[in-house]
């Protein structure tokens, strides 16, 4: 069964390389010419992933009906705003029964679906998994190794994909609960701009697992609301990538945070899910009744440009109360 990958930025790019390490031919498709005629003469993605070779099974093509020739199981990575139009690009050249891998992690702003949900609504027919979990995109492009959660509806597709997609140091798990896989890839985006906030106010180390932990209160709270199951949000692409993501500036949604906590200017960063994602977030909470202060705070930050640091010391003026109300 052969693999292709939709999207040329850093994390496309990345799986495209992880799958290709042993010979492996895999088409990645990249929209930008340039990153396409660089990737195929030096290779290297100098725009998204600079500094990491990349091996010569992995073939860039800028044309989406030779991307797409023969391929069984199509990897999607994109970010998540761009995600329905792409669909509509793709689906002319998908084949039939072709299975696609989602690798967004975000909330689409209009209408505050998750990736499968535009898939499905754009794409209907074709088996369809997501994937997530704790895995920079310059770690896995280099063969550090990790863990993530692949899920489909149906168990045996699931397990055959992630048979499928692993290697020895990309270890795929299996799951079913795809709600929950991408509830928790969504929202630890925006905890973690919560989290490099803290950090840019220079809160210190105390403050920012304090912050992550109520974080995490919210990410299970909100995302158990939305119909994901409590082992899910425990696991990999939950608790796992929440870790992963506030841990430091090589996130690139913790680096957007350190610079709002810095005072620094955001607008040349690279992207942030959790940006496009914090204010249909906090609304997806609000109408559900669950208390969201953390998401709340980073929408209005984000949204109605509340300083840094009124919003920390709004979250710290909140009342007290029980631990786990
Ligand atoms: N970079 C990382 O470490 C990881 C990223 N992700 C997720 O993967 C998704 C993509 O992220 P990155 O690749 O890192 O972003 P990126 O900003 O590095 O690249 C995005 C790519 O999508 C392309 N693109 C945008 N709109 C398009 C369209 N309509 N048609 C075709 N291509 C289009 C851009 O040209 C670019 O090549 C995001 O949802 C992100 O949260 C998930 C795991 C790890
Ligand atoms: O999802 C990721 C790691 O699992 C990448 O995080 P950033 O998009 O914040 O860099």
């Amino acid at each position: 069964m052969s693999v292709s990958v939709i999207g040329g930025g850093a994390w496309g790019t990345a799986l495209g390389a992880m799958r290709a390490r042993d010979g492996e031919p895999v088409r990645l498709y990249a929209r930008d010419a340039e990153s396409v005629a660089a990737i195929r003469t030096t290779r290297e993605n100098p725009r998204y992933l600079p500094g990491i070779a990349l091996p010569a099974s992995l073939e860039a093509v800028n044309d989406l009906g030779l991307a797409l020739e023969g391929a069984d199981i199509v990897l999607l990575v994109l970010p998540a705003q761009a995600l329905r139009l792409a669909c509509r690009d793709l689906k002319p050249h998908l084949r039939p029964g072709a299975a696609l891998v989602l690798c967004s992690k975000g909330i689409e702003r209009d209408t505050g679906l998750f990736a499968s949900a535009v898939v499905e609504e754009e794409l209907p027919g074709h088996p369809v998994a997501v994937l997530s979990g704790p895995s920079f995109a310059s770690d896995v492009a280099a063969g550090l190794p990790t863990a993530v959660t692949l899920a489909a509806s149906e168990g045996a597709l699931a397990a055959s994909l992630a048979q499928r997609l692993s290697s020895p140091a990309f270890r795929i798990y299996a799951g079913d609960d795809i709600l929950g896989v991408e509830a928790g890839g969504s929202l630890k985006n925006v905890l973690a701009i919560a989290a490099g906030a803290s950090a840019g106010l220079g809160l210190g180390a105390s403050a920012l697992a304090a912050l992550v932990t109520r974080g995490f209160v919210e990410l299970r709270r909100l995302g158990e609301a939305l119909g994901a199951r409590p082992d899910t949000l425990l696991g990999l692409s939950g608790l796992g990538d929440l870790v992963l993501t506030c841990s430091g500036a090589q996130s690139r949604n913790f680096a957007y945070g350190l610079a709002l906590g810095r005072g620094e200017d955001t607008r040349t960063l690279k992207l942030a899910e959790g940006v496009y994602s914090a204010a249909i977030a906090a609304q997806l909470a609000r109408e559900r009744g669950i208390e969201a202060p953390i998401i709340e705070t980073v929408a209005a930050m984000l949204d109605e440009g509340l300083p840094a640091a009124d919003a920390m010391r709004a979250l710290l003026a909140r009342p007290l109360k029980r631990e786990f109300d």
